[in-house]
């Protein structure tokens, strides 16, 4: 008699898997490295920017008391004592009627408190003296750039667990992060299982396949932040397969299987983690694809059972594994975010389980359109090239185009909480 499961939703299977969940260590690499990683740390702004008041033009900085009552008509004269560039700083104090030539990003002088724009002065000679002459009354402050305008000493920039990009970076460099902490990547190991796999540079065979779910998967670690570790595939043996589940948890933080993990003859995952006397957490939910997506853990490492079928495999993976690789990049939001649009096709399945339907996001005129790729069945490959998974809630006879409905973001890096993450 085979074995029946219970099915759970997918909340309560997320939520039992992250009590297993765990952070990683922090690494420092080069700053040239630290694209595409994330912080380890709370990036904590160490100094105001700017450092000094500055000027953002290249101008004259003067005395905005001097200009009191100044027109068009007439005009202040104010004689320039000096000039400089950014980066120098002038160092005598300026004083009444006195300006100083003043490039943009260098330092106000003391006693300074505007600037006036080159295009807005008339420079002019007084018995060989340089002279400007201002045409309009300026107040104090008026183009200045001030000390900690752009970010006061103590602001956290970034938290930890924030996706390492550009513009990340250029704050990791105007705070002097020659070396960056960084969360460690976890590895992760994966094992394609199935007597029908050929390796991809094979000729095709009757009644074989090639193995692509373990490059697909693979890469959705890479995206997610982890290392793969592609330790092979192997056929339907349990022996050979216990034996390469055995090892291979030994090199990895945790470990991808797909394949063999339903109720058929050779599915032999269920024997394998009873020999490894894991524990089981759950091996059927209530979605599609992915129904048979089961997990394990045995001493504290995860071993996620993945579903041969590759749609079940690849939704498996960012439903289940992403959280957790993310939660042990020290994100704070390790879930994939979702927004809202319309469906652009009629989806006109039955729906007894939630259902994630491969599709593409797009924007047409304004509007987020979630269209479904390919044909949706689970042991499809032609709908798995989308950006998103299109979240149809199961107890419905299917969903009209022009509907409301949830779409998970495939490439967002920012996220969401676990409270947001409501299917
Ligand atoms: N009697 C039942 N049969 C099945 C059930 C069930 O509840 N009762 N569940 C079905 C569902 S749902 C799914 S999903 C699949 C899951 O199968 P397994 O996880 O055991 O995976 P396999 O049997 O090994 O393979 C399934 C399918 O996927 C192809 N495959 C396997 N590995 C790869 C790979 N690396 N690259 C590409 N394709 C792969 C394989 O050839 C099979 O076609 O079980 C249903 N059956
Ligand atoms: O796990 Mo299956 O994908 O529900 O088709
Ligand atoms: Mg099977």
């Amino acid at each position: 008699m085979v074995e029946k499961r219970r099915p759970i939703k997918v909340r309560e299977a997320v939520n039992r898997l992250m009590t297993f969940s765990s952070s990683g260590s922090v690494e420092n690499i080069s700053i040239e490295e630290s694209y595409g990683r994330f912080l380890g740390e709370d990036l904590v702004a160490d100094h105001d920017i700017p450092l000094f008041d500055r000027s953002p033009y290249d101008g004259f900085a003067f005395r905005s008391n001097d200009t009191e009552g100044t027109t068009r008509n007439e005009p202040c004269e104010l004689e320039v004592i000096g000039e400089i560039g950014a980066g120098s700083v002038f160092t005598s104090r300026v004083g009444k009627n006195q300006a100083v030539r003043i490039m943009t990003g260098a330092q106000i002088p003391d006693g300074c408190d505007a600037v006036v724009m080159l295009e807005e002065a008339k420079e002019i000679d007084r018995s060989g003296k340089n002279m400007i002459q201002v045409r309009r009354p300026f107040k104090s402050g008026d183009n200045i750039s001030f000390k900690g305008e752009d970010t006061k000493q103590g602001t956290v920039l970034a938290s930890k667990g924030t996706y390492i990009n550009p513009g990340v970076i250029a704050l990791l460099a105007t705070f002097g992060y020659k070396t960056v902490p960084a969360s460690k990547k976890p590895t992760i190991g994966v094992i394609a299982t199935g007597s029908e796999l050929l390796e991809i540079d094979e000729p095709l065979q009757p009644g074989k396949i090639r193995n692509s779910n373990a490059y697909m998967i693979c890469a959705q670690i890479e995206r997610a932040g982890g290392i793969p570790l592609y330790l092979g595939q192997f056929s339907d043996d349990f022996d050979t397969c216990f034996q390469q589940v055995e090892d291979g948890m030994k090199k990895v933080d945790m470990l991808i299987t797909t394949g063999g993990v339903s109720v058929g003859d050779y599915d032999y995952l269920p024997d394998i983690y009873q020999k490894l006397g894991a524990n089981v957490l759950f091996n059927k939910v209530a979605m599609r694809p992915g129904s048979v997506t089961t997990i394990a853990e045995k001493d504290n490492k995860l071993l996620f059972g993945l579903s041969g079928n590759p749609s079940a495999c690849f939704v498996g993976f960012e439903l289940f594994t992403r959280p957790i690789i993310r939660t042990y990049l020290r994100c704070e939001h390790p879930f994939l975010n979702k927004v809202s649009a319309v469906l652009g096709n009629d989806f006109p399945k039955p729906n007894p389980f939630d259902r994630f339907v491969r599709g593409q996001l797009t924007i047409e005129e304004g509007r987020l359109i979630a269209t479904p790729a390919g044909l949706d069945k689970s042991n499809v490959v032609s709908s798995l090239a989308g950006n998103s998974l299109i979240v149809l809630p199961g107890g419905t006879k299917g969903y009209q185009k022009g509907s409301n409905v949830k779409v998970i973001l495939l490439e967002d890096q920012a996220g969401t909480s676990f409270e947001n993450f409501t299917i």
